[in-house]
């Protein structure tokens, strides 16, 4: 009994992280990525990302591997040499490029989160919200706003659903935590309703 509650099991199997190939120039940001990574261990999630061990995409695939479960990296053939991302701990998958790579990542997830990042942690954010809108998939998607780095998208998209580019439903497609394990908690919870 004591040993389920420590497991805490979850109705996800892999959840797939997207998140900075830099580190960020805050710590909150690096250990928000090791708790996101202890936290999949805790629940016995295994984990899908973009592979390699820059930023916090490195942080976050160490932390799961650290706590015994099964990490894949999806890369795409270019970005293979070591010297660019670095040695990706656990499986790695290759494939043709960035668009295959997406597809993968999207494929061999039951959800999503979003850590801080930059431009191509925002493009696979913005894509997997995008899919939901279209009923392309209904698997959850969470952002991580670590110390509010997302409040001003998260005012652009107010912005968008005031003016009529988003509709309300659609705003909520996001769930939104400070903390991982906030955020795991909400997503398991979530159901779609857009
Ligand atoms: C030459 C160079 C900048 C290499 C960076 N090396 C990378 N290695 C692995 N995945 C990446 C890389 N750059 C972008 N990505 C993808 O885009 C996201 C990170 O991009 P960013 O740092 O937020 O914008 C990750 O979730 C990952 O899937």
């Amino acid at each position: 009994m004591e040993r389920e509650k420590e497991m805490r099991p979850s109705r996800f199997k892999r959840i797939c992280v997207f998140c900075g190939s830099s580190q960020g120039k805050k710590k909150s940001y690096q250990d928000a990525a090791v708790e996101l990574g202890k936290e999949l261990v805790s629940r016995n999630i295994d984990l899908v990302y973009g592979g390699g061990s820059v930023g916090l995409m490195g942080l976050v695939s160490q932390a799961v591997h650290d706590g015994g479960r099964h990490v894949i990296g999806v890369i795409p053939k270019t970005l293979m040499p070591r010297e660019i991302t670095g040695e990706t701990v656990g499986e790695v998958k290759a494939v043709a490029d960035m668009h295959q790579r997406k597809a993968e990542m999207a494929r061999r997830s039951d959800a999503f989160i979003a850590l801080p990042g930059g431009y191509g942690t925002l493009e696979e954010l913005l894509e997997v919200i995008t899919w939901a809108q279209l009923g392309i998939h209904d698997k959850p998607v969470g952002l991580l706003n670590v110390d509010g780095y997302y409040n001003s998208l998260l005012c652009f998209i107010d912005k968008a659903v005031e003016d009529g580019f988003i509709s309300p439903s659609a705003r909520h497609i996001i769930v939104l935590a400070p903390t991982a394990k906030e955020l795991v908690k909400k997503l398991e919870d979530y159901f779609p309703c857009h």
